[in-house]
């Protein structure tokens, strides 16, 4: 019996007069079960180890199989954190068939097909002043929605639920928004990104002509009032904007500091490529179907950006704007 209680309740019982434990003894083996923890609790130990074991294995699997299936659908072609320089991240794909549908421009229309990135084109000092333009322009109106736009070279300015004109809206005033250097400044960082899609393109720069829309966006997580605040549909310039062979975006800002979601998707048919906007970085691609893309929606902070846009038909071309 001593034996046997040190065994089985020791320590619950250590305590115990002898009295006590022959009334331990008497109980009903169900009541005295409880108690037979040091015995049995090797075994279950052993088998609560092996269970943790299973459940740890069977999570880790788990987790490493949907990694590597989101590795699959999913890849970043540059990260946010990351500088690419000196020279641009170059992904080639091959061209489609859209540019077949129009007139060709030897030494512009697209040969060579893809997409690139690049940091080292426009200073983040230069992608700050540009911002604070287009944060002051877009003080002045900006749409209901979560997506506003200002087009320096039309005018065209979100306001509410439709665009105004900001050169006539707000006339002379403008000239308190915007100053010369900033123009200036608008016009280097054009004539740069445009190099730098003609060199990585294989292209003549003359023959690449600025298009439009080329616009500034800001957008935030407010709900859509309008479809033109519907920015997140996957969609292929060339088909949208018609004159587009080449598109680049400038980012203004940071992704995971100033904003999260808004990262900038091509959507290939075995993957998602992903773009993280970082201010001052410079993604650029040929505007056919080989580039379907979209932007994943704002869910906090603001993402600026500037949409620049080359075409090769002259008749397209549209000249750098100029304050009034
Ligand atoms: O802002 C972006 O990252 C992309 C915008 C876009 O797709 C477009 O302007 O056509
Ligand atoms: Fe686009």
């Amino acid at each position: 019996m001593e034996s046997f209680l040190k065994r089985t309740v020791w320590i619950h019982t250590h305590h115990l007069s002898k009295g006590d434990e022959a009334f331990v003894a008497k109980l009903a083996p169900r009541w005295r079960g409880p108690y037979r923890v040091g015995s049995s609790w090797r075994g279950s130990r052993g088998l609560l180890a092996l269970l943790l074991v299973v459940t740890c294995g069977c999570a880790a699997a788990t987790w490493l199989y949907v990694t590597s299936l989101d590795s699959d659908i999913t890849e970043s072609l540059a990260r946010q954190r990351e500088i690419i320089s000196p020279e641009p991240r170059v992904y080639l794909v091959p061209c489609s068939e859209d540019y077949d549908n129009y007139k060709r421009y030897p030494g512009c229309t697209p040969q060579k097909c893809g997409r690139a990135v690049t940091d080292s084109a426009v200073t983040r000092e230069e992608a700050q002043v540009l911002r604070r333009l287009a944060e002051r322009a877009l003080a002045l109106a900006g749409s209901e929605g979560g997506a506003s736009i200002l087009d320096l070279h039309s005018g065209a300015l979100s306001m509410g639920k439709q665009f105004v004109n900001i050169y006539r809206y707000f006339g002379d005033q403008i000239r308190d928004v915007f100053t010369q250097e900033d123009f200036q400044l608008y016009r280097d960082v054009r004539g740069r990104i445009q190099a730098i899609v003609a060199r990585t393109f294989d292209l003549d720069p003359t023959l690449l002509y600025l298009t439009k829309p080329t616009f500034f966006s800001r957008i935030n997580s407010t709900a859509a009032k309008t479809q033109h605040d519907e920015y997140w549909h996957p969609h292929i310039d060339k088909v949208t904007y018609g004159s587009f062979d080449y598109t680049s975006l400038l980012y203004l800002s940071d992704y995971g500091s100033d904003f999260t979601g808004g990262r900038f998707v091509f959507m290939d048919q075995n993957a998602n490529r992903t773009v993280e906007p970082r201010a001052g970085r410079v993604s650029f691609f040929s505007s056919g179907s080989e580039n379907l893309h979209r932007v994943e929606k704002v869910t906090w902070g603001t993402r600026y950006a500037i949409t620049v846009s080359f075409t090769c038909d002259p008749a397209h071309a549209i000249s750098d704007p100029t304050l009034p």
